[in-house]
């Protein structure tokens, strides 16, 4: 069993929401916090931030608190997103051009450094400064851009097609934001964003609780 095997998935996306409430403590140049405002943003208790934060080591200071900067570049350290990931992006359409614009990945360290689609009318094009790539020279570009992750933007009946070509050609995190669900060896990740999951919420929430 590997070191980290046991973390909860939960604690992985809570780490990630702590890091933006960090980031804008930073921003507005507030040194030190407590485990309360993090927990806030996740909606637990305090004592819940603390255990997500033990699983890595121990970072408050007795009787002071949470050194924002110390924590921030640790929970960056634990989620590895204090380096570039070089991703590539399959299926350079409506969202895929979106997120091809969106600079927010840059500066997350999140590049995308290849753009890939099967329709010959986009083939050859250059889009948001990267040129687009038959998909079919996934095996080839991999390796060749040094990517380790892969999005998939393409129509949900598509969607297996593509991890298939980002798994054979050594991807092993994938996001994918269409609605297919993607079957992956154990030693592929996959992670998926969709909108309507949150809004299913809000129609149950709003319908049920008031
Ligand atoms: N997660 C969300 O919240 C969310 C929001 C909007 C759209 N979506 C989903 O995102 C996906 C893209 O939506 P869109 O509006 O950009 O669609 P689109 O039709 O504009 O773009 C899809 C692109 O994928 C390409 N494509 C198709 N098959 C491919 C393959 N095998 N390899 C490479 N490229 C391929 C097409 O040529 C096209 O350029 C859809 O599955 C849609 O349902 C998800």
């Amino acid at each position: 069993m590997q070191k980290y095997d046991h973390i909860p998935r939960a604690t992985i996306q809570r780490l990630a929401t702590y890091m933006q409430v960090l980031e804008t403590m930073k921003k507005d140049n507030i040194k030190i916090t407590s485990s309360e405002p993090l927990a806030t943003a996740c909606d637990v208790n305090a004592s819940q931030v603390r255990k997500d934060l033990a699983y890595f080591g121990e970072f408050g200071v007795r009787g002071v608190g949470y050194y924002v900067d110390y924590l921030l570049d640790a929970i960056k350290d634990c989620l590895h997103a204090n380096r570039e990931w070089r991703t590539a992006l399959i299926g350079v359409g409506n969202l895929g051009r979106a997120l091809l614009n969106h600079q927010e990945f840059n500066r997350r360290g999140i590049r995308i450094v290849g753009a890939f689609d099967c329709d010959p009318f986009k083939i050859g094009e250059v889009a948001y400064g990267l040129e687009i790539f038959c998909s079919k020279r996934l095996q080839e570009k991999v390796p060749e851009l040094g990517i380790e992750l892969g999005i998939i933007t393409t129509p949900p009946e598509r969607a297996q097609r593509a991890a298939d070509q980002l798994i054979e050609a050594g991807v092993k995190g994938i996001l994918n934001f269409s609605s297919a669900r993607i079957v992956t060896p154990n030693h592929v990740y996959i992670e998926y964003v969709d909108f309507f999951h949150q809004i299913y919420s809000l129609t149950f929430n709003i319908s049920t609780k008031n």
